[in-house]
């Protein structure tokens, strides 16, 4: 994960200050890409311990096509609490897009089930396309996400846009294009997400894996975390090799997989880095 590292160091020494949306402030660039080949370990973070278990729970509820966080509390889990309604509804977030797209006829469309069955079908196919952005659906800038969600759109507009998979030598790679990324909060969770994704969509590809390959837009460090304790203290510490997942099952579908059935082994990273999140 050294090139995590790298690219902290590149938005703290070159990016260059911006107001944002948030109201917290930035340190920004523009258009990077990190490139992490899947058998050569699991890009789980080691210089901080990244907490697994959101990630697998939040990636489940994506492909189980929910928006309802109550169902992320009732595991335990709570990223998307800052967002929610009191009900739990996000209004139409990723699980929605990716899973029953809205057409002008009424009809939806499974984006995951039909790029599974490309896969399948033509795996050298270069349309092999999953995309969250919906412009019919963006929230509303100037109104606070709850109050977008009561008027029936997003809380929040993607920030994992559009991802795309290719099949070459019997591996899956996967791209993902990521608009907006907090390099520091949010991007080590989104790393591990898309990862573990590619894993499971190849096994139910019988396919092997290739790389993860992941492009930004404006990727950037919120002021707050470029602290001594925070941004600082993470690139003292030294990467420790990679930790293995495990897929202790196969089941009948995307849509089958417990949480039960991952496993991360050899997963030996430095202590926690609390850091404020920008709402
Ligand atoms: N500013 C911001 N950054 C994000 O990364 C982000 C958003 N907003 N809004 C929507 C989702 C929610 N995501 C989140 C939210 C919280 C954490 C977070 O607090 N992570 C802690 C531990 C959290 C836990 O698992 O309990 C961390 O130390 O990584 C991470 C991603 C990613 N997204
Ligand atoms: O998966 C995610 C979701 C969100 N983020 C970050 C990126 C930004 O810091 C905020 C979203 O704010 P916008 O004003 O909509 O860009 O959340 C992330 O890194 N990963």
């Amino acid at each position: 994960m050294q090139q995590y590292l790298d690219l902290m160091r590149d938005v703290r020494d070159n990016g260059v200050d911006k107001a944002d949306r948030t109201g917290v402030g930035t340190r920004s660039v523009f258009g990077r890409q990190l490139r992490f080949d899947l058998n050569a370990g699991f890009p789980l973070l080691t210089t901080k311990k990244v907490h697994l278990r959101s990630i697998i729970y939040e990636l489940l509820w994506f492909l189980k096509g929910s928006c309802d966080n109550t169902w992320l509390q009732e595991r335990g889990v709570s990223i998307w609490d800052e967002w929610a309604l009191e009900d739990g509804d996000l209004g139409p977030i990723y699980g929605k897009q990716w899973r029953s797209w809205a057409c002008p006829d009424g009809s939806t469309i499974d984006q995951i089930s039909e790029v599974i069955d490309m896969i399948r079908r033509k795996p050298d196919s270069r349309r092999l396309l999953v995309s969250a952005w919906n412009p019919a659906e963006l929230p509303d800038e100037t109104i606070s996400p709850q109050d977008n969600v009561r008027r029936g759109r997003a809380a929040l507009p993607p920030c994992h846009t559009l991802f795309q998979f290719y099949v070459a030598e019997g591996k899956l790679s996967c791209q993902l294009y990521q608009r907006s990324a907090d390099l520091f909060l949010g991007v080590p969770f989104n790393i591990a997400s898309y990862s573990l994704l590619t894993h499971m969509v190849a096994q139910q590809c019988d396919l092997g894996v290739g790389d993860f390959v992941h492009t930004f837009g404006d990727c950037h460090l919120y002021l707050n975390h470029l602290t001594d304790d925070i941004v600082e203290e993470q690139l003292r510490r030294s990467p420790k090799p990679q930790p293995t997942l495990m897929i202790h099952r196969r089941p009948d579908s995307i849509f089958d997989y417990q949480f039960e059935d991952f496993e991360v082994v050899d997963y030996h990273p430095d202590p926690v880095i609390k850091a404020p999140i920008a709402v």
